[in-house]
């Protein structure tokens, strides 16, 4: 029997077909794999550039290209005979001698430049690879074949006009080679393309087989006919990681707490995803997928839905967030459901409570949310020893003890009214869990947490005391904690190192965003500042070395005379948007405040535009084709309402400005095609000129 590889483009292109072609094609697919006696057989390809490339004649209108090895197929493309011939002849193919994945290489176009790349040479008596002889080019994973082509290379730039025809892991330690003139540079560039933790073994050059099984990105196996029908079907990142997400996902075991961070778009929720599924299934236990909101929680469940199709295995992950795990904990405690505290009451609970005190109600909200509860200090002399990171203003002993004493009366008042807010659940679902745990461990009885596992996404806002519920829900134990975040997108004002929370991870980072064209990053970080953000880690990294493959459109930054001309040229914007075929699901707009949301959403609907709008804050976590984010505007971002007084608390107003600048830079980088942005009057000073 054959066995059958797909490659991602191959499933997309199969994807695209029109029916009945589709259809067709597929049952031949179906027969080759089958080895049926009449099915498609692998032809021979008179003028390939590779012997091994195979064509397989899939319909009368449609071709299989193919390269062949043995009893494998890599499939790579389907097309018309003529394309799919002149495809067969264009590609060159081998084994990276360094990493062992499989390349491939436009080897006519290539040929195509190398009367130009022979005339420049001439011209010039500088060689870009002097220094390195051809022995040092191999171990950074050059293909020989490929080594007459660099010794005519007499410039950086010439080099970078032949990235395109190039395999990526060969440009990019050749970039690197020339740029840093260092071979260990060069080398550290193809570890990103590892799909394993380990160096792969000894390497044979012309095992394909070999090489295609380390190479998960480009190649997948079908087991059977369903499983074909799924890899064609199903999302592409269901089936395809990049090497890091795929390598960090599927590491066999952890034996520390993992931390992933990396910049929008890197892919961190898809690897939490797979992550999740790969313990469902190899893992000791239940697992817990957990993120920041209930939608977020909502939009992971479904993906997940996609990722696991078997309900069994589905079974073994709960999707939740950090509030609703919570909720349940003291629920199942206290055999009812708590009852939340509103935002209002709350505000009025501060508002008496601080009248003829020193500091504002926001003050003492805040100081007892990110010193009292985010430490779990539940007396004054826990109180008056306690270091009070992030907060501006230094309190003396007895401005401590009155502030002490005005949350100890509103907790006092929410406990006669039996509310309480969510970040108490949290810090009391914790100690519960603790309580458990403690006390089955001192029986020496099996442990209480309700998860083996627990997978973490948009960590970069979760409270400590969530993540303190977080960490007594599971055992300390191997692949215990897997947690994914960006801190440069945090959108609350919790920024707590994990190091602080008893959670000691292991630190990855990613660097490539496969959702944000470059032109969009570039503006985007530009907008959110490159330098470091604090929280997760101790050792806060700038957004150097983020960056993205894929070109496109600059951002549009369209300034108006009037709020009103801002609304009639978003819904202008948006019918062109429509008119292009982009489906309404594909588009979303944004603002910072409720009013502007409600009238852009009244607007679009009185155009018959129903697309999704929503606040900054709804964007997180998002994707979209195209982004609007509108009234970017001075005096409403930031907004001036969540902005500490720079009397009252200039360290708090520093990161109150922050966490707004990120609330934008998290709805711009939401857009995978085009963002869009508008203000009126004033340019919001975050905008970049
Ligand atoms: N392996 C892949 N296959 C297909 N698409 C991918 C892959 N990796 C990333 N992408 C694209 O990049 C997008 C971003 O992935 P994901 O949402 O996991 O990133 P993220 O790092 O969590 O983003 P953010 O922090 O901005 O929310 C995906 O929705 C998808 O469009």
């Amino acid at each position: 029997m054959p066995r059958l590889a797909i490659s991602p483009e191959c499933a997309r292109g199969l994807r695209a077909l029109a029916e009945p072609a589709r259809r067709d094609v597929m049952v031949a697919i179906r027969r080759f794999l089958e080895g049926a006696a009449d099915g498609p057989h692998p032809e021979r390809v008179h003028g390939a550039r590779d012997p091994r490339v195979a064509m397989l004649r899939l319909t009368d209108r449609h071709h299989g290209v193919a390269l062949r090895q043995r009893d494998v197929c890599w499939l790579l493309t389907v097309l018309p005979e003529d394309e799919a011939l002149a495809y067969a002849r264009r590609y060159g193919f081998g084994v990276n001698p360094e990493i062992g994945v499989i390349e491939m290489w436009d080897a006519e176009a290539l040929e195509r430049v190398l009367p130009a790349l022979r005339r420049s040479a001439q011209a010039s008596e500088r060689r870009l690879f002097h220094n390195h002889c051809d022995a040092d080019l191999v171990a950074v994973g050059v293909d020989p074949r490929l080594i007459p082509y660099l010794r005519l290379i007499t410039t950086e730039t010439a080099l970078d006009a032949l990235e395109p025809l190039l395999p990526p892991t060969q440009y990019a330690p050749l970039a690197a080679l020339a740029r840093q003139r260092s071979l260990a540079a060069a080398w550290r560039t193809l570890v990103h393309w590892r799909t394993t933790v380990t160096a792969p073994g000894p390497i044979d050059p012309d095992d394909v087989v070999a090489a295609l099984d380390r190479s998960p990105h480009r190649a997948v196996f079908i087991t059977g006919t369903d499983h074909l029908d799924r890899v064609i079907d199903a999302p592409e990142w269901c089936f395809f990681l990049h090497p890091a997400q795929h390598r960090l996902s599927r590491t066999l075991r952890y034996d520390r707490p993992v931390l992933v961070t990396g910049g929008a778009g890197t892919g961190k929720t898809l690897i939490a995803l797979h992550r999740a599924a790969y313990l469902a299934e190899h893992g000791s236990g239940p697992v817990l997928l957990v993120t920041f909101s209930q939608g977020l929680s909502g939009d992971l469940a479904a993906r997940l839905d996609e990722l696991i199709p078997d309900e069994a295995l589905r079974k073994r992950v709960e999707v939740s967030n950090v509030d609703r795990l919570a909720h349940r904990i003291v629920t199942e405690a206290e055999g009812r459901p708590p009852t939340l505290v509103d935002a209002e009451e709350l505000a009025e609970l501060w508002r008496d409570a601080a009248e003829g005190e020193r500091h504002s109600p926001a003050f003492l909200l805040r100081e007892w949310e990110q010193v009292v509860l985010a430490q779990n200090l539940t007396t004054l002399d826990e109180y008056l020893r306690a270091a009070r990171p992030g907060r501006g203003v230094g309190l003396d002993a007895t401005e401590r003890t009155a502030v002490w004493r005005t949350i100890e009366r509103v907790v006092e008042r929410l406990r006669e009214r039996g509310r309480r807010t969510l970040l108490q659940l949290a810090a009391e679902a914790s100690v519960l869990l603790g309580r458990a745990t403690g006390d089955l461990l001192a029986e020496g009885g099996p442990a209480r947490e309700p998860y083996r596992h627990i997978v973490v996404d948009e960590a970069q806002d979760l409270h400590p005391a969530q993540w303190r519920l977080l960490r007594a829900a599971v055992p300390y134990a191997r692949d215990d904690l897997f947690i994914v975040g960006d801190p440069h997108q945090r959108i609350l004002d919790t920024r707590v190192p994990l190091s602080a929370v008893g959670i000691d991870a292991e630190h990855f980072r990613l660097e490539v965003s496969y959702r944000l064209p470059a032109e969009i990053l570039s503006w985007g970080v530009r907008l959110r500042g490159g330098g470091p953000a604090d929280g997760l880690v101790e050792d806060a990294h700038g957004l150097a070395g983020f960056r993205a493959d894929q070109r496109g459109a600059r951002p549009l930054v369209q300034a108006y005379e009037s709020g009103e001309a801002e609304l009639a040229g978003l819904v202008d914007r948006l019918r062109e948007w429509r008119e292009d075929g982009v489906p309404a699901s594909e588009i979303a707009v944004a603002a910072r405040s409720a009013e502007l949301v409600r009238r852009a959403r009244e607007a679009l609907h009185a155009a018959g535009l129903d697309v999704r709008v929503t606040s900054l804050h709804g964007m997180k976590g998002l994707e979209f084709r195209r982004v609007a984010v509108i009234g970017v505007s001075d005096g409403i971002v930031p907004d001036p309402d969540a902005l500490t007084p720079v009397d009252e608390d200039p360290a708090a107003r520093a990161h109150d400005l922050q966490r707004e600048r990120g609330l934008l830079y998290v709805a711009c980088t939401r857009a995978a095609e085009l963002l869009y942005v508008s203000y009126s009057g004033r340019a919001s000073p975050f905008l970049p000129l």
